[in-house]
């Protein structure tokens, strides 16, 4: 089914955040929008809605030839109330996901430069609240002489769900590694790459996909939480620890999310998943360390921990506020042309 039978235009906004796509959609076409009081109800019925209109938006705007299998964006929808500045529907080449850190980067940036959130008239910062699918989060913006300097990224609440799972890799022998799963808006498995003999490096991506997509099928529903399935597996080098006035662990990682979807930034809820899992391995703590974490090309978030709570687990092990630092910049402004008689619509993926 065909949003509009005529041709027409879109316009987005393009942003990325340490490398990762971040392509915004502020005006939705007529009759788009899903119904729901909230930005997660919302997205249950565009995901549970065979043929939403906003779904075929997404397919639009997600593959080729508009874009490509790693793309990424976001479509503004109306707060849950008055006390955030907006919603937003994340997506991705597979669907509507529940969290990303580096759109909400990214959205801090967009608002304060649209002037949706005014910035102060003296050095210092802003806060950009946004209504996600797995709750109420911020961009607090860092803003000198009048720009900003970069965005923290405050999450919902993070915690691990499991340590130390056995899972068989079918493609090395059905060779066994060990995982950890946390939640941070998202539900992650990570794992050391140093299990597979893997360095996390450009030349790889295509192992990570591959390796991802089966640790994904491997684990099946025992990383199922509530109502969140498991969206991506993370691979993590070590890189070392600098101990200074803030202790820092140093990690590079790669995040295989949706199916077969490669993360180019360090993943901003994907960061939070491993702040969580280090603060219960006793490695980080709140205001004394924190996490410098590279992604596959090289790009850096900084990571830490705001607040510790208690898990809602209620397993011994801690939760936290995690809070992951990075820098977003504008790509352009698009004008996409939209022909249902167009023989490739929607798109097409290759991968
Ligand atoms: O930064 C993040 O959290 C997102 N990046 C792509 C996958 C995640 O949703």
């Amino acid at each position: 089914m065909a949003l509009e039978k005529s041709p027409y235009w879109v316009q987005s906004e393009d942003w990325h955040t340490a490398g990762e796509p971040f392509r915004i959609v502020d005006q939705l076409p007529p009759h788009t929008l899903p119904e729901g009081e909230t930005v997660a109800q919302r997205r249950s019925t565009v995901i549970s809605t065979p043929e939403h209109p906003l779904d075929e938006l997404r397919k639009l705007l997600c593959y080729e030839p508009r874009g490509h299998p790693d793309m990424y964006g976001g479509f503004i929808v109306p707060p849950d109330d008055s006390g955030a500045h907006f919603g937003v529907l994340f997506w991705h080449k597979d669907g509507f996901s529940t969290a990303c850190g580096h759109g909400t980067i990214a959205l801090g940036y967009w608002a304060i430069s649209k002037g949706i959130v005014k910035i102060p008239d003296n050095d210092g910062s802003v806060d950009v609240v946004i209504d996600v699918p797995s709750g109420r989060v911020t961009a607090r913006l860092t803003i000198q002489q009048g720009k900003p300097i970069h965005a923290d990224f405050i999450n919902v609440l993070s915690y691990p769900l499991a340590r130390g799972v056995t899972v068989r890799v079918p493609s090395l022998g059905g060779m066994s590694v060990y995982i950890d799963i946390a939640f941070a808006g998202a539900v992650y498995a990570t794992l050391d790459a140093a299990q597979l003999g893997l360095k996390v490096e450009p030349s790889q991506h295509s192992d990570f996909i591959r390796l991802g997509r089966e640790i994904k099928a491997e684990l099946g529903n025992r990383a199922t939480y509530s109502t969140y399935d498991l969206y991506g597996v993370i691979f993590f080098n070590e890189e070392g620890e600098d101990e200074g006035d803030t202790h820092a662990i140093k990690q590079r990682s790669v995040t295989v999310f949706a199916d077969g979807q490669i993360d180019r930034s360090p993943c901003g809820s994907g960061s939070c998943a491993r702040l969580a899992l280090l603060l219960a391995q006793g490695r980080l703590g709140a205001s004394r360390s924190k996490l410098i974490h590279r992604s596959i090309i090289g790009t850096t978030f900084e990571a830490d921990i705001l607040e510790e709570k208690s898990s809602p687990k209620d397993d011994g092990t801690p939760a936290c506020i995690p809070c992951v630092r990075g820098h977003a910049g504008l790509v352009g402004r698009m004008n996409f042309y939209i022909d249902p008689a167009d023989p490739v619509y929607p798109g097409f993926l290759l991968r």
